[in-house]
């Protein structure tokens, strides 16, 4: 069995669970489930705290799990990082009252509060820079109106939060993160289950992106319809009854979709449809 961490509360674990329900996995009906085996796919889920899967993947207790890359650089566990999964997109930064301080560079001599000690520890360290990290499980921002901090670490989205308490972004991102597989180092590359799960994942991931377009064309113009519409691999081309068109299908991404449906109209393109993928393997 293919023993899989999936965060069990907090941004990530919604998502992960839908996520892993489109693969075809079972996922639990209650919340406060902590092990689900799936049989018919051999896989066991392990449902855990989001800051402790890398500790679990990174000790080889457990093959595989799904975190976030700032949780993963976090916990300094020895375990890597083997596919992004697109959402829980973020990125880590530095924010402050205005007027304290312009970039990490000036943080010399202050306190920088975060739930990412282990991030902003590694991160000063490496600018060479002298000032004092204090762990907090939360709700950091208030860290600098309760005078426990100058400066405060933490994950930004739209960065509604920082604005609502008056703080304003300062420097550079000190990461850009999103919710990532992981395993542990050292794991075999070539593991059929792992690379199994992967598989479905990636599947998913195209469903979600892509939609499978059809129209219809006049033979002359097809070379440049399927210029815009090129597929994954090429699309298919397949005569129609009525001479002189031809019938063409192709995946395209689907935030160009309405963009490419207009081209193709104004190429001489008809019966123009989209239609979404539901599963697929590449
Ligand atoms: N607003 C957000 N937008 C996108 N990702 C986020 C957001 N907040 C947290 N994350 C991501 O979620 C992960 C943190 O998960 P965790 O469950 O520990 O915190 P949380 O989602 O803030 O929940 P909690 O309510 O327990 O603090 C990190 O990978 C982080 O980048
Ligand atoms: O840029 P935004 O869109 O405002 O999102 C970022 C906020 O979301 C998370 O907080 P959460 O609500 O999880 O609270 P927490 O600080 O207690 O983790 C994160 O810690 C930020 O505070
Ligand atoms: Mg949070």
């Amino acid at each position: 069995m293919l023993r899989i961490a999936v965060p069990n509360k907090g941004s990530l674990s919604e998502p992960a669970s839908a996520m892993l329900h489109e693969a075809g996995y079972r996922q639990r009906k209650d919340r406060r489930e902590l092990v689900l085996v799936d049989a018919e796919n051999e896989v066991e889920f392990f449902f855990l705290r989001p800051r402790d899967i890398a500790v679990y993947v990174g000790s080889g207790k457990l093959d595989i799990g799904i975190t976030g890359r700032d949780l993963l650089l976090d916990s300094g566990s020895p375990a890597e990082e083997i596919m992004q999964l697109g959402f829980a997109g973020s990125t880590f930064r530095y924010a402050t009252r205005p007027g304290t301080a312009k970039d990490v560079t000036e943080f010399g001599g202050m306190t920088v509060a975060t739930s990412f000690s282990g991030l902003v520890t590694q991160h000063l360290a490496d600018n060479g820079v002298d000032a004092s990290v204090v762990h907090l499980d939360g709700a950091v921002e208030t860290a600098i109106q309760l005078g426990v901090a100058e400066i405060i670490a933490d994950v930004v989205e739209t960065g509604t939060t920082l604005r609502n308490a008056g703080l304003e972004i300062i420097g550079e991102p000190i990461l850009k993160s999103e919710a990532v597989v992981i395993r542990g180092t050292g794991a075999p590359d070539d593991d059929p289950k792992v690379r199994q799960f992967l598989r479905r994942m990636q599947g998913v991931l195209v469903a979600r992106r892509y939609v499978m377009m059809d129209y219809d064309i006049r033979v002359e113009h097809v070379e440049k319809a399927v210029a815009l519409t090129p597929g994954l691999e090429s699309p298919t081309v397949s005569p129609l009854h009525h001479e002189g068109w031809v019938a063409v299908r192709s995946m395209v991404p689907s935030k160009e979709a309405q963009r490419i449906m207009d081209e193709l109209y104004d190429l001489g393109a008809r019966a123009i449809l989209t239609t979404g993928i539901h599963a697929c393997r590449l």
